[in-house]
């Protein structure tokens, strides 16, 4: 199979190498040239604009778009948009919000995916986990793709009708938001209590059988050894918050108590006053974990 890859960072990357792994030929294409020629390193060939890609892909288009959420995924698709056709694909395999993607579907010739897409960079070794709306032929069309993105068959599904994909993405979101949430203030009263402990030895000996092990628990321990007990100098300053604002406002739209993803969202704002939680610095130091996302360091 040809896929197109729009967006060349730190997840599309990951989705230009894996699919190249499984066989499949990329077109890949990126505003930054560096991230172009980092892609043809890797196998793929370079496209110097998004006509020159879909001119290369020739008929029945698979496009994966893997650019920030809001206005890069506009541009592109109107761009894209008089080259497509109706048996073309374009898969958003980023954090868009799911109304702007069911608009999106309507408003482009072509069948339209939305993918939420889960796992970071860490996702290169292991793929990610992939949360898929849209009409059912396209995602079969590009299953074998999916197949190759995600952890494997089990690592993807459709979820249902326009639109699901980034709301089961959406809700994914708030839920990290909570465990994060819970996992800081966990770690923060272990470091204010009663006991001297070694909290890289607490998240290690939970992570091996305990009811609380977790993916974000291994990057709790990864943290304390990295950053040291105390987190050095990570600040108290959490970045983000869209994705979890958007959970925020859909449960109050649809009237569904979500007191934690709303209390752990609250607690991003309030860091922002950055008075030195050790939750939230623990939270600051996570993202970068999961997401490569900046640290915010003391005196930054
Ligand atoms: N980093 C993470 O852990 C995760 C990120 N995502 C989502 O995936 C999407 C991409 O994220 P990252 O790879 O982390 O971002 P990134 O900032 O590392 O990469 C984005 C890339 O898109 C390129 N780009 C921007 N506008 C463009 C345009 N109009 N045309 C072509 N290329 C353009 C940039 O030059 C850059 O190379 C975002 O929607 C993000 O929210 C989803 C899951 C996890
Ligand atoms: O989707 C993700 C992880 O699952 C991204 O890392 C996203 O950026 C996290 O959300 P926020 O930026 O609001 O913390």
């Amino acid at each position: 199979m040809q896929l197109g890859v729009v967006g060349l960072g730190r997840m599309g990357q990951i989705v230009v190498d894996r699919v190249i792994d499984a066989g499949h030929d990329v077109v890949a294409f990126d505003l930054d040239a560096e991230a172009v020629a980092t892609a043809a390193d890797a196998g793929a060939t370079p496209a110097e604009d998004l006509a020159d890609l879909t001119d290369r892909l020739g008929e029945e288009k698979r496009i994966w778009l893997m650019v920030p959420a809001g206005e890069a995924v506009d541009a592109t698709l109107e761009e894209l948009d008089p080259h497509l056709a109706a048996d073309d694909v374009v898969v958003d395999g980023g954090n868009s919000h799911f109304e702007a993607s069911v608009r999106r579907a309507e408003s482009t010739d072509a069948a339209y995916l939305d993918c939420g897409t889960s796992g970071g960079p860490a996702g290169a070794e292991r793929g990610f986990s992939l949360m898929i709306g849209g009409p059912e032929w396209a995602y079969e069309a590009l299953t074998p793709v999916f197949d190759a993105v995600a952890t494997g068959p089990a690592g993807h599904d459709r979820m249902g009708a326009s639109g699901s994909g980034h709301y089961v993405k959406m809700v994914h979101n708030g839920v990290e938001y909570a465990l994060m949430q819970a996992y800081g203030e966990g770690f923060e009263l272990l470091a204010n209590g009663r006991y001297d402990l070694d909290l890289e030895s607490v998240a290690r000996t939970w992570n091996n059988g305990a009811v609380i092990r977790s993916w974000l628990l291994e990057l709790c321990e990864e943290a304390f050894r990295e950053e040291g007990n105390d987190l050095g100098d990570v600040a108290d300053h959490v970045a983000g918050g869209s994705t979890g604002t958007w959970t925020v406002q859909e449960a109050l739209e649809q009237e569904v108590p979500v007191p934690l993803i709303y209390q752990a969202l609250a607690e991003r704002f309030g860091s922002r006053a950055d008075d030195g939680r050790f939750a939230r610095r623990l939270a600051n130091r996570l993202r970068y974990g999961f997401g490569r996302h900046d640290v915010k360091r003391r005196g930054e």
